[in-house]
């Protein structure tokens, strides 16, 4: 297939179709955009126009599309969130352009242009990419050491052979989703994330490791010889979740030995990825910042992307890899100089959950700022996926305001409810300026800001709405600090209308659907949060079991069953901040202001919610 006559809708590669269906990958240039605005038989200024695409890219990403084939692609209208990778656009690309392509750009948030994920996303060679953005140039983790042919082909094969998988035992083998596994020396819980250094297993580290363990050490790698050896073997299109071996459980460093297949081994921390390719008979030694502060984990893919050293890609698909993983326990608790991300000195630390519970503004603000403002500024694409419908009885009280109120949405998402009454003036804040381009671009009026000051005058609007926002406040007087908020900006005699999640979730599905998909799957290892604050993380579809805790957002990359991604699989989890809450709990606060009275108090969806009418008039006894 040429280049072409793939940037017409109808010709579109036929991989890309059968990953995406229903989806089509447009290859354009500057020189057939009008031709191609035909081939769509959309008009200029309709939300599929290429034309739009061109001027964001360059009015917002400062990136020119380019009359010619160039060695830069722009993605638009398919962010990272619906599935589409550089794999899937690499392996849809004929030999030559693989080559030729030195980097391709994800514009972010031009897939909020076109909500609906059946629609084509649109391929366009560029003359330039944000620097930012280009993966070639990321140097490695500190700490992060790949010593290439570690072991000779023949170790390989010894060490391969040493590894008898049907004698595995329920508690030596296990067949995790994404790879079998089997332990030595001592047992790896992944419940817990922890060994039990009492319980070491009848299963010994095979002694073909020995001259590998000499050599670690001659060569000073370590000054200690493991004690404790996991065996994964991945299929190609298998993978690990992204995580951080346990601190407490393990010395520093963590060593990993590649045999089989190389394979692409992503390092994550604080939203910086760098993909770093592990040669077959490699051993990767992952020490300091890179073994405490990064998370590591390997795409459930059936070919890697790798960089070659002409500077061109090249993509090299999978064989099946079998990796040994050797550690020493650790028999005290963890001192790292990595405290924030340590479970032995998170007890310690200044921000636990006890100072949480003394109302410690800070440390609240902190939490909220981690585990709430930075989480939807993530997941705001995929999140905004999921928010279509409105909830019937919050769309009824919008829609029964009188014609010319303005109506505060306190924390209005994706605009779910902003432009539901057309009669009135809709206008929503929020935190994540990733929402808030969602509403822009859907042309609502919003403001970026917290629901704690909320930028307005006292009695300066007719109605609020607050759906599911105050219980991402981690105090008591947040929680009522944000609802005098909105009731001090009301207009005497106005509404607010407050939704906030349920810590009692009913089995009614009229009431909730949240049990209603509860799948009852064995507990999977579980990616555990990497934060300071010690709080429980919740499972998905089960009733709550405690009133604060971290809820699970699994930013999942869909449709993807034939490249060799599990569809079920999640690329990373994100871990929300929640404070449930009880039955009449939202009564008892909204009490305890003396110029609002609860009107009505009602269960709905999953959540407990009131109206709350502000006093008629000003003066209060
Ligand atoms: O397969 C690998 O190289 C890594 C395995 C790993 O990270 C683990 O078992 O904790
Ligand atoms: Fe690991």
């Amino acid at each position: 297939m040429s280049f072409a006559n793939m940037w017409c809708s109808n010709t579109s590669p036929t991989s890309v179709n059968n990953l995406f269906p229903g989806r089509s990958m447009v290859l354009g240039s500057l020189s057939k955009m009008d031709e191609f605005s035909e081939a769509w038989s959309c008009p200029k200024g309709s939300k599929m126009n290429p034309w739009k695409y061109s001027n964001i890219l360059k009015e917002v990403h400062n990136v020119q599309i380019s009359e010619k084939d160039t060695e830069f692609l722009a993605i638009c209208n398919a962010g990272l969130t619906t599935g589409l990778s550089r794999e899937i656009i690499m392996e849809a690309l004929d030999e030559t352009h693989v080559a030729a392509v030195k980097d391709i750009y994800f514009v972010e948030n031009t897939s909020a242009l076109n909500e609906n994920t059946d629609c084509d996303f649109f391929v366009v060679f560029v003359k330039n990419i944000p620097e930012f953005s280009s993966h070639s140039e990321a140097s490695l983790p500190a700490g992060l050491i790949l010593l290439e042919n570690f072991v000779t082909p023949e170790e390989e094969i010894a060490l391969l052979k040493s590894i008898d998988w049907t004698r595995a035992t329920p508690e030596q083998g296990q067949s995790l989703k994404h790879r079998q596994v089997r332990h030595f020396g001592y047992q790896f819980d992944y419940g817990s994330n922890k060994v039990d250094p009492e319980k070491p297993l009848d299963a010994k580290i095979p002694s073909v490791c020995s001259p590998v363990f000499d050599r670690m050490v001659q060569r000073e790698i370590t000054a200690w010889v493991p004690d404790q050896l996991t065996v994964n073997q991945y299929e190609p299109g298998q993978g690990i979740p992204p995580h951080v071996d346990t601190h407490s459980a393990f010395e520093d460093p963590i060593l990993s030995l590649s045999l089989e297949s190389d394979v692409v081994m992503e390092f994550r921390k604080s939203g910086v990825v760098v993909p770093v390719l592990l040669p077959r008979r490699s051993l990767l030694v992952m020490s300091g910042e890179s073994r405490y502060a990064w998370t590591h984990g390997i795409n459930p893919r059936k070919s890697d992307v790798v960089n070659c050293p002409d500077g061109k890609f090249s993509l090299v698909q999978r064989k099946r890899r079998t990796s040994f993983t050797f550690r020493r326990l650790l028999r005290r608790a963890c001192t790292c100089a990595f405290s924030q991300f340590c479970d032995s000195q998170k007890e310690n630390d200044v921000l636990s959950r006890e100072n949480i519970s003394k109302n410690c503004n800070e440390t609240a603000s902190k939490l909220e700022n981690l585990h709430v403002h930075q989480v939807y500024e993530e997941i705001a694409g995929h999140f905004s996926e999921t928010r279509h419908k409105p909830w019937p009885n919050v769309f009824s009280f919008v829609n029964k305001q009188v014609p010319g109120s303005v109506i505060l949405d306190v924390g209005c998402g994706n605009g779910k409810y902003l432009g539901l009454n057309k009669r009135s003036f809709q206008v929503g804040c929020d935190m994540s300026q990733h929402l808030l381009k969602i509403c822009r671009e859907r042309e609502f009026e919003t403001f970026l800001s917290n629901c704690l000051a909320l930028p307005f005058k006292d009695n300066s609007v007719d109605c609020c709405i607050s759906i599911a926002v105050i219980h991402h406040l981690s105090t008591e007087d947040r929680r009522l600090n944000a609802i005098s908020e909105m009731v001090r900006v009301l207009a005497p005699g106005g509404e607010a209308l407050i939704y906030v999640w349920a810590k009692n979730q009913e089995r009614d599905q009229q009431k909730s659907s949240y049990l209603k998909q509860c799948n009852n799957k064995p507990s999977e290892e579980k990616p555990a949060p990497i934060s300071p604050f010690s709080l429980p993380v919740h499972t998905n579809r089960t009733q709550f079991c405690h009133s604060d805790l971290l809820v699970p957002w699994n930013l999942k990359q869909k449709g993807l069953k034939n490249s060799g991604l599990d569809s079920s699989d999640s690329e990373e989890v994100y871990f929300r901040y929640y404070h449930m809450f009880e039955e009449g709990e939202l009564e008892l606060l909204c009490n305890r202001l003396n110029n609002a009275s609860v009107e009505r108090s009602y269960y709905d969806q999953g959540n407990w919610c009131v109206v709350l009418k502000k006093a008629p008039t000003n003066k209060f006894p």
